[in-house]
């Protein structure tokens, strides 16, 4: 049995693969003074408790890209699981606004496959591979 001091539940963070017409995927630089500083990961950041996963998919997106996303766009395709974390992957297809590194070093954009040859948190290399999968099979 876990007593009051057992392990802390897994965080839970929701990201997101915009994608463009081109299906290439947007990416943002960690900013250098964080965990993970300088690795490029999916935009998204950590669920609020009691918050809608896709709800907060859409005001991280605001936060970091400055652009507006309604959580019915926010199509789940995909999860990456570690003892701390889960994160959840939304690919989105529609958006307003101009995405804007509001608060990352950098972002880019491009193709899945080339995405995995970036330094990347670990947990987003199976992400991208997952995005991949489904890009190239046509179900996203
Ligand atoms: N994308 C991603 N995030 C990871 C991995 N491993 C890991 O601990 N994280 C952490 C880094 C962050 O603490 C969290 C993502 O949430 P976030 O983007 O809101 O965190 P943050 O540090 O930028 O912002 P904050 O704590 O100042 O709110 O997940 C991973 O493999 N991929």
């Amino acid at each position: 049995m876990t007593g009051a001091a057992g392990p802390a539940p897994a965080l839970l963070v929701v990201a997101a693969a915009l994608l463009d017409p081109l299906d290439r995927v947007c990416l943002q630089q960690r900013p250098r003074d964080k965990r993970h500083g300088g690795l490029w990961e999916f935009p998204g950041g950590k669920v609020e408790p009691g918050e809608d996963p896709a709800a907060a998919l859409c005001r991280e997106l605001v936060e970091e890209l400055g652009v507006a996303v309604l959580p019915n766009d926010c199509v789940p395709c995909g999860f990456a699981a570690a003892p701390e974390l889960v994160i959840l992957l939304y690919a989105v297809r529609r958006w307003e606004g101009t995405v804007t590194g509001l608060e990352a070093e950098g972002v880019t954009w491009l193709a899945p496959a080339m995405a995995t040859g970036l330094a990347m948190p670990p947990l987003d290399y199976p992400l991208v591979r997952q995005l991949q999968q489904l890009l190239v099979h046509r179900i996203i």
